[in-house]
């Protein structure tokens, strides 16, 4: 088969540990066979990060939004212990927060079904897919100790020149305090991708703050949110049979257990996060779930929505057998490549994503699984099948679908 043609490049940023190790399997025999690949590539890794002074993330998140197309492997975040350990210059800021901040916008993180993987959550039968805040809060914080005896204020400078002290809290004993922020078009624009996506994917919307504790902060998300549903989204809703509500989270959260599902969850940024994880593994496994983030300017990441799993990079390195499950990694490659070729259409590239896609499937549904799956896995028989067989079946299986597409 002739290679596919690209027009224009995707920007891959590049990774770490475990995570790094399949998505180099992935871009060399998953997709180069098949594509003629061409990528805008940025060393992430966590030591290039140190050598650079952490200017490689910045680049990189331009580079996207620039461009318009980004794929990102997972990377270690770093903390003291990772500074102390590997001698690094600082304890650098999540490179996911910087290339999100740049980018901004919502992450959309879906999970990937199969017949035979039955969600652990047993009345979940449609689709919970959780929209995720990527601008703000704690990932634009500041926070520093405190120490026994302290008076802690907020400054504000305005621009008029005037200045605002408000007073905080006063420390009775050794602590810490944190201050977050958020921007509101950022909540407009998050609140308006979450309405418009539950409405192309025909999905009822929650959002789900805390807003009766967090009086002014959260509020703010929820009155944003209210404010655009009224003006501009209420008859749509309407006519499509959908709802639109408002809950707290920790009420959300015990209700989406129970329900049925065919919902999209809107959440601020961490919480977001954690509960895509819960909602993940509830369908199935942490790496059953695709991520893609909408941003400025038209610009779009896709990623997977787990780490670098630092536990199955020591299984590797130490020569043991690795069982990694590469959906996410390769739904992150595939929606990539889907959106560059609809942006710049080409048909075949579109055609080849979704073959992909489609192979990873197919390998789960014959009954090739990774471990993470064994408990939900409902045919009786199945192969618990290490990582490069994994990757061995789903390019058998994606040959297979290419063949028949591109000979029709
Ligand atoms: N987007 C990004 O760049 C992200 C980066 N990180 C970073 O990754 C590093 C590790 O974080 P950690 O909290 O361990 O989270 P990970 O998601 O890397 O791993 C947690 C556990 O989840 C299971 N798991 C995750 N992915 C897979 C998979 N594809 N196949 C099979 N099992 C899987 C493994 O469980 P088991 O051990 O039981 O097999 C693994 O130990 C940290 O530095 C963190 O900051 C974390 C999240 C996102
Ligand atoms: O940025 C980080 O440190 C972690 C990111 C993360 O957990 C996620 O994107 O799900
Ligand atoms: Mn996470």
């Amino acid at each position: 088969m002739k290679k596919i043609e690209m027009k224009n490049p995707v920007v891959e940023l590049t990774g770490d540990e475990m995570a790094a190790v399949i998505w180099t399997m992935i871009r060399e025999d998953l997709v180069k066979p098949y594509v003629e690949l061409k990528t805008e590539t940025y060393d992430l890794s966590m030591m290039n990060r140190d050598k650079t002074e952490d200017a490689v993330t910045t680049e990189a998140g331009w580079a996207i939004r620039k461009n318009g197309v980004g794929i990102k492997c997972a990377t270690i975040t770093v903390n003291r212990e990772k500074m102390e350990r590997y001698g690094l210059k600082a304890i650098y800021r999540s490179p996911n927060a910087t290339v999100r901040e740049i980018i901004d916008g919502t992450i959309i993180r879906r999970p990937v079904v199969s017949p035979y993987v039955k969600p652990l959550v047993t009345s979940w039968v449609s689709p919970i897919v959780v929209a995720r805040h990527s601008f703000g809060d704690i990932y634009k914080s500041f926070s520093r100790v405190v120490p026994e005896g302290a008076k802690v204020s907020l400054m504000v400078d305005h621009a008029d020149g005037h200045q605002e002290v408000l007073p905080f809290e006063y420390f009775p004993g050794d602590g810490v305090v944190m201050v977050q922020m958020n921007l509101d078009d950022s909540i407009r624009r998050f609140a308006d991708d979450c309405f418009r996506y539950a409405l192309d994917e025909h999905l009822n919307l929650i959002f789900s703050t805390k807003d009766t504790v967090s009086k002014t902060y959260d509020a703010r998300f929820k009155e944003i949110f209210q404010e655009l549903y009224e003006s501009t989204y209420a008859q749509d809703f309407k006519d499509k049979n959908l709802t639109y509500r408002y809950m707290l989270i920790d009420a959300a959260s015990s209700m989406i257990v129970r329900s049925p599902g065919n919902l999209l969850w809107a959440c601020k940024n961490y919480e977001g996060d954690v509960l895509g994880d819960l909602i993940a593994s509830g369908f199935g496994s942490s790496a059953m779930m695709s991520s893609e983030l909408y941003g400025m300017d038209n610009s779009y990441e896709y990623e997977a929505s787990h780490g670098t799993m630092p536990d199955l990079y020591q299984d590797h390195l130490s020569g043991k057998p690795t069982y990694v499950n590469p959906t996410s990694l390769i739904y992150a490659w595939a929606n990539a490549l889907e959106k560059r070729g609809n942006l710049d259409a080409t048909p075949d590239l579109v055609t080849y994503a979704q073959a992909l896609k489609s192979a990873v499937i197919d390998t789960v549904d014959e009954g090739h699984i990774t471990p993470d799956l064994k408990r939900q896995y409902t045919r009786e028989t199945y192969e618990i099948t290490r990582t490069e067989d994994m990757i061995a079946l789903i390019r058998q299986h994606l040959e297979t679908r290419l063949k028949k597409a591109f000979s029709a």
